[in-house]
């Protein structure tokens, strides 16, 4: 038996006959066992064998084993490994077979086969005399040197190898510890080498012919790997990573890259970049103090953890934040004139409003002044003017839209002890847009909710005050951000439903609808040529005259914005846009009839005929004709005339959050013992006004000759009151004058004028009062067609916000009595029979 610094192998040595791969002494393998002479070894020595000496096989390489025992075995390698089987592994799967883990040990030669079936087993020489080094013998010089010099190359390698520092420490002791004469063996079986040159490496029994065999493999390993680092594209915090390790002592010869495993790498390299951007932020003190807190603990916590991905969340955005960052402001007020007109027609009076509110700014150049909030109608541009002041400023912009907030946490956030908890949205707002000075438009703030969750409002109380919004603390980041660089403005359909708290805070800017000419001018300085960018077309194309515009107005939208009327000229876009993509005339195009009026009579009769692929006539004009294919037939009509043919039945002017309205009051006498019926989803105040217009009318009924017989009335009558549209609720007092002509109407047989419209509040003693919303009403009125207004006298001073040309179509009347009211209301007045009685007041 052979023996080797503690090695001793058996002299007679089951062969394992292996193709693949070579096991090299000092090295472990996997070894797939399949044919009949290795499952032998397997079974009989291994799985049946009992002591250590039966696991010991002699493992013959570049054999392979015949599948058949009548075929002769090959000739052998005459040098082997001899291995311990350290592990077994059987499986029936997709045929028996076993998979060994194999340990080299040393090498041997085979001296004698002594038989090969059932499996072969040969007698043997231990190889590897390696006493000279245990034994203390003195090494000549040349395999001194090469060793030193494979032991070099062995640390340089181990160095650029690409492992966490802790991985290259641990190899780089293993090539301490390891006997010198082991490491050509353990280094072959280690680098990239193919199976030749490794069993060129268990040939070479002699030690030097080794080191020499393998150290030019190894320096090649090592050119190999600086070539692949050259071309390595650095990472940005490569150097960073180099600093780091110097730091940690953990420098390498050739080692320039990363120091840590991958997966440590990148966490460990997280940590750091957020831990630079916590300090970068720029944040206020207590900010940066619970940033670096939970850094710490980020850094303590398993990254499986919930919380690791909530805190890191948290950090991520409280860097983000821009606590210091902002723009400068550029205002110059005659160019924020300039800006604001370009951007806007009519709006005279909230753009001078604005431009007072931009100068004051400048001139104090401080924040601190009124919020202001623009209130009216839907589509009146509020939100664009909005944008242009942020324009103006030079400043970003951000809406919040409010309308449907009824969670304090959507203005404020959640805490972060909540699954899913974010930050509010003006904190989120400031991470979008990246700045602490942008302007904030706080979209329909009369449309915020309330719920079990608290108040927005009250949220928003916060945000909005000067005096505290230095400091607002959003739950979720739970460090106070300060706001008071932010620009807050609000818009609202109506005041009336703001939290009066916060009503109180802003400055409230009535922005009316527009008159039809104010629209006819929009539509053809702006929504035209925008539509016909989105829609990819030019004017040379597609031509809307100011006629087609004014029968959009009014035969297809109703209201006091232009929302709609934009979304009409966009279907006309959109209608044209195809006719051009088909090449189609819009003339004669498929149909003969309507659609061959679809242009001007100059384009048809161009030689058009039936050229479906010519391209259309230039540009394609809009006349009312093509209007009516494309939009279809006109959805409003002008409903006033032949409603009013019968006696009880008058027109009024109510003020809705989406502009002015006409409403129609209609009143019926029935049989009865005088009740009064309301109909038509009437709020208090409304029907308050139905029971004094009732009341006044029943006082003064023999004054204006109102009863037949009685001095009541209502007497043996019953009276029902229905105000149209009972979809919408109406309430406010302005109705009062209406119900009292309507009723007036009714008791007399007389026709209200058609033309005529009113609106007022009234008093029990006949006395009428002002309403608001003038502008918004007579505007409707014209919309409508109705040329006489009747209005409260006090009211006359809002007869000035009328547009000249519209006021000059119109007839306003002025009233401060019901009786002033009723003789304008019906031809020939509605004379009273002694207008100076004196018992009238004391029927009362
Ligand atoms: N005076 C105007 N001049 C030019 N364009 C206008 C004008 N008024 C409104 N517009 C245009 O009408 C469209 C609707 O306006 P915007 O969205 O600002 O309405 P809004 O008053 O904010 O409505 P909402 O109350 O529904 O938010 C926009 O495309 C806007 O450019």
């Amino acid at each position: 038996m052979a023996s080797h610094g503690g090695i001793q192998i058996p002299s007679r040595l089951p062969l394992l006959l292996t193709h693949e791969g070579v096991l090299l002494p000092g090295s472990t393998t996997r070894v797939s066992v399949h044919s009949a002479r290795n499952m032998q070894v397997v079974r009989s020595r291994l799985l049946k064998g009992t002591s250590l000496k039966s696991t010991i096989l002699g493992v013959i390489p570049n054999t392979r084993d015949p599948e058949h025992d009548t075929q002769e075995l090959p000739a052998l390698h005459s040098i082997g490994t001899a291995g311990l089987a350290v592990q077994v592994v059987g499986s029936n799967w997709p045929k028996p077979h076993y998979t060994l883990l194999i340990t080299g040990l040393c090498r041997f030669r085979v001296t004698q086969l002594l038989r090969e079936r059932p499996f072969a087993v040969a007698i043997v020489e231990q190889l590897d005399r390696l006493e000279q080094y245990t034994e203390g013998q003195p090494l000549d010089r040349e395999l001194r040197e090469l060793t030193q010099n494979f032991y070099q190359a062995a640390l340089q390698l181990v160095g650029m190898l690409d492992m966490s520092v802790p991985v290259v420490a641990k190899l780089r002791q293993l090539l301490d510890s390891l006997p010198r004469e082991t490491l050509p063996d353990v280094l072959a079986a280690m680098i990239r080498t193919s199976n030749t040159e490794k069993l060129q490496v268990l040939d070479a029994v002699d030690l030097q012919e080794r080191f020499k065999k393998t150290l030019p493999m190894l320096t090649r390993q090592i050119e190999g790997l600086k070539l692949l680092q050259k071309t390595r594209k650095p990472r940005p915090d490569d150097d960073k990573r180099v600093v780091l390790a110097i730091r940690k002592g953990g420098v390498f010869p050739g080692r320039q890259f990363s120091l840590e495993e991958d997966g440590e790498d990148e966490d460990g390299d997280d940590m750091a970049v957020l831990e630079r951007k916590v300090k970068e932020a720029a944040m206020p003190e207590p900010a940066l103090h619970v940033c670096l807190k939970e850094l710490k603990r980020l850094k303590k916590m398993p990254q499986s953890m919930p919380e690791y991905a909530l805190t890191r969340n948290y950090l991520e955005l409280m860097v983000e934040l821009p606590w210091t960052k902002s723009t400068s402001d550029c205002l110059d007020i005659r160019a924020a004139r300039v800006l604001l007109d370009n951007d806007h027609y009519a709006l005279e009076k909230l753009k001078r409003r604005v431009l007072e509110y931009l100068a004051v700014r400048q001139l104090r150049s401080t924040l601190k002044g009124p919020i202001l909030c623009f209130v009216g109608p839907p589509g009146v541009g509020k939100t664009s003017v909005g944008r242009s002041i942020a324009r103006t400023l030079g400043r970003e912009f951000h809406r919040i839209a409010l309308g449907g907030v009824c969670d304090q946490s959507d203005v404020r956030g959640h805490r972060r002890t909540y699954v899913g908890s974010m930050p509010g949205r003006i904190i989120n707002g400031l991470k979008t847009v990246g700045v602490n000075n942008p302007v904030f438009l706080l979209d329909e703030v009369d449309k915020l909710g309330k719920s079990l969750q608290g108040d927005p409002a009250a949220a928003l109380l916060e945000v909005l005050d000067p005096e505290q919004n230095h400091s607002f603390t959003d739950h979720y980041l739970n460090v106070p951000f300060d706001l008071s660089q932010v620009l807050f403005i609000a818009t609202a359909n109506t005041t009336s439903t703001i939290p009066p708290a916060l009503l109180d805070r802003m400055e409230v800017i009535q922005v009316p609808g527009y008159t039809q000419e104010e629209k006819v001018e929009i539509a053809h300085r702006h929504l035209i040529p925008h539509q016909l960018e989105q829609h990819g077309l030019t004017p040379q194309q597609l031509q809307i005259p100011q006629d087609t515009t004014h029968e959009i107005i009014s035969k297809y939208t109703r209201e006091a914005g232009v929302r709609s009327l934009e979304r009409k000229i966009g279907a006309i876009c959109r209608a044209v846009a195809v006719k051009v993509a088909e090449g189609h005339k819009m003339s004669k195009a498929e149909s003969p009839g309507e659609t061959e009026r679809r242009v001007e009579p100059e384009q048809v009769g161009k030689g058009e005929d039936s050229d479906v692929t010519a391209p259309p006539e230039m540009p394609i004009v809009i006349d009312q004709i093509a209007l009516k294919d494309i939009l279809g037939p006109q959805i409003f009509e002008m409903e006033v005339s032949g409603r009013l043919t019968l006696p009880g039945v008058a027109i009024g002017l109510a003020w809705t959050p989406l502009g002015g309205e006409i409403m129609f009051v209609e009143a019926s006498r029935m049989e009865g013992d005088g009740q009064l019926t309301l109909t038509g989803q009437l709020g208090d105040i409304m029907k308050e006004s139905a029971h004094l217009a009732i009341s006044w009318l029943r006082s003064n009924a023999k004054t204006y000759h109102l009863t037949n017989s009685g001095a009541d009335p209502l007497e043996g009558n019953d009276i029902h009151l229905h105000f149209p549209a009972g979809a919408v609720t109406k309430d406010g007092p302005s109705a009062g004058v209406t119900i009292v002509t309507c009723l007036a109407s009714l008791f007399s047989g007389r026709l209200v004028r058609s033309d005529v419209t009113m609106t007022g509040e009234i008093t029990l003693r006949g006395l009428v009062l002002p309403v608001g919303g003038i502008k918004d009403k007579v505007l409707a009125a014209h919309r409508a067609g109705l040329k006489r207004i009747i209005l409260p006298k006090r009211n006359e001073k809002d007869l000035e916000e009328i547009p000249v040309h519209i006021q000059a179509e119109l007839a306003f009347i002025t009233a401060s009595t019901l009786d002033e009211v009723l003789n304008a209301a019906f031809d020939g007045g509605f004379p009273a029979v002694v207008i100076t009685h004196p018992q009238i007041t004391s029927k009362l």
